[in-house]
């Protein structure tokens, strides 16, 4: 025991004095950096609160303007909080702008640097970074709308049958799509095995990624501390060696139903259709498969909860939202589809979802990326191996881009008159009109995805419920009762969906007696 302590004793004074010497070379040579507040401690450096930082980061962003400096430990952090650095620096600067910074449990113990949200920019990226997209693209994600107009169908009945339940069956939802889109699994409940075994291993990951939980992120040298005598890094090998056994068991699942022609075509089915050809392993396939969950599953069932609570704050927007879908379906004949939702045919709809990614960004804080080269930017040199963060709360809520930028108002994201109503985007983001899904090179690879996720169940919940908060005030509404996880939630809040009419009542439930949904439930019962 003596000998671990002075082990350890010894790895820390020898962390303490490489720290020292960092900080003490950096304060020389890097002057021409852009101004921030004050470090809190001379060692530590700036501290960022962990409830709702990004509230923190916009009150800097206010004080200290378009990007301002951060010294976490001995590394520098630069905070973008408006369009015009963030674009200049992230979208256009992205050859230099794109790696992650290194998590030593998060990223190299327990995901074995194979997880696609924290991998390193390199090779392996590169490889990962083409199959998403030849996988996820608009074109291949046109694909899977069968798969989420089937489950938003069923999703509508769950609505109608518990609705205080919403904010699980978005939950569902998207684990639902996000299941069948990677490995043609089919779920009925959220209390799925499976499901519960990814996110035990996902809690485990949220957990470790936290910025200071792990000493080994604090006092990387260590790591080099035998296995033996390394309680943090058995820890993140025992955790690696359970999530592969999980991702695993999903590839090779597939691989046996396509050799008995059991299994739809998902990205695990198209992957392994050109392994060879991509030069990819069983290992690397199967983590790249297996992180789409953790990425893209409460992402969406956020996105689908802001929408509700942004609907029991502001009842026009709803009005209007339902007028336009009624005049595209024709009355009570059937639900929306996606032929119906076009952004011709739905402008204001499109604009919804514009103002529901803006409104409560889901990915608040921003994800950091690090600078692989010096980069300049107004006269500052933010040197390479910093990180920079573009915080969506800032640029979203940026009263200079979007005025009153806490009220829900989707006509900010429309052009033209009455006659030919267009969705625009905003000068930062022509093309895809908001920040939500990030930037550069690693802007999100499953919009595409997503964005259908959230216009087609839009739409649906529109076509069928009229929702409010229960008293049927809405000032009752705590529109910024989040969580204060990178990707944010909604605290659980109520809401009252109640069917627009019999009519639509009754397609919901005959559109799920063909989706089976009807006769599982009756089943159950
Ligand atoms: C509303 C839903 C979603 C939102 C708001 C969202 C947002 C984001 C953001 C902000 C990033 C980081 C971008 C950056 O670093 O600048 C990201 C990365 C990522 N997202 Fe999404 N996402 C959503 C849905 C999805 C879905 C459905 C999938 C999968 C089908 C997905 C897969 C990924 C992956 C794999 C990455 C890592 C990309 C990389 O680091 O290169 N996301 N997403």
């Amino acid at each position: 025991m003596t000998d671990i302590r002075l082990a350890l004793s010894a790895a820390v004074a020898v962390v303490a004095l490489i720290v020292l010497r960092a900080l003490v070379s950096r304060s020389t040579s890097a002057r021409n950096l852009p101004p921030g507040p004050p470090p809190e401690s001379w060692f530590t450096g700036n501290r960022i609160p962990s409830t709702h930082p990004w509230r923190t980061l916009e009150k800097w962003t206010r004080q200290f303007g378009d990007i301002y400096t951060l010294r976490i430990g001995s590394t520098y952090l630069f905070v973008l909080g408006q369009a015009s650095s963030a674009h200049q620096i992230m979208d256009k600067q992205s050859g230099s702008s794109s790696d992650r910074p290194r998590q030593i449990m998060a990223g190299e113990l327990i995901s074995d640097n194979r997880r696609m949200l924290i991998l390193p920019y390199g090779a392996r990226w590169r490889l990962f970074r083409k199959v998403m997209h030849e996988t996820l693209q608009d074109k291949a994600a046109k694909l899977y709308e069968p798969i989420q107009q089937h489950e938003a169908t069923i999703a509508m009945l769950h609505l109608g049958r518990t609705p205080d339940r919403f904010q699980q069956i978005f939950k569902r939802y998207a684990a639902a799509v996000i299941m069948q889109v990677t490995y043609d699994y089919h779920i009925t409940s959220v209390d799925d095995p499976l499901i519960k075994n990814v996110e035990e291993c996902l809690s485990d990951l949220a957990y470790w990624i936290r910025p200071g939980t792990s000493l080994l992120d604090r006092y990387p040298p260590l790591l080099f501390l035998p296995t033996l005598i390394n309680p943090w890094k058995r820890k993140g090998l025992e955790l690696r060696a359970r999530e592969q056994k999980l991702f695993m068991s999903q590839w090779n699942a597939v691989r046996s139903r396509v050799k008995t022609n059991q299994c739809q075509p998902c990205f695990v089915s198209k992957v392994q259709e050109r392994q060879h050809e991509l030069g990819i392993t069983d290992a690397e396939g199967s983590s790249m498969a297996g992180s789409l969950f953790g990425a893209g599953s409460d992402t969406t069932a956020s996105g689908l909860a802001i929408f509700v609570m942004a609907m029991c704050k502001f009842p026009t927007v709803l009005r209007k939202l339902q007028e336009e879908i009624d005049g595209v379906c024709g009355g009570d004949r059937c639900m929306p589809t996606f032929a119906d939702l076009s952004p011709e045919q739905t402008p204001y709809l499109h604009a919804v979802v514009q103002e529901t990614l803006r409104w409560r960004p889901i990915s608040a804080g921003g994800f950091q990326h690090k600078l692989t080269q010096d980069v300049e930017y107004r006269g500052f040199l933010l040197p390479k191996g910093s990180s920079v963060v573009a915080p969506h709360w800032s640029i979203s809520l940026d009263e200079n881009e979007y005025p009153d930028p806490h009220v829900f108002r989707p006509e900010r994201f429309l052009q033209g008159d009455e006659g030919e109503v267009k969705v625009k985007g905003t000068w930062f983001a022509a093309q895809r009109g908001s920040v939500a899904f990030g930037f550069g090179r690693r802007i999100c690879p499953g919009l595409h995805i997503a964005m259908r996720s959230l216009i087609i169940n839009l739409a649906a919940m529109a076509w069928c419920f009229d929702i409010a908060h229960p008293s049927g005030n809405p000032d009752n509404v705590d529109d910024l009762a989040f969580n204060s996880a990178a990707n944010s939630h909604p605290l659980p809040f109520e809401a009252k969906f109640t069917f627009r009419s019999p009519a639509r009542e009754k397609v919901v439930h005959d559109e799920n007696r063909a989706t089976g949904e009807f006769a599982r439930l009756a089943n159950q019962a």
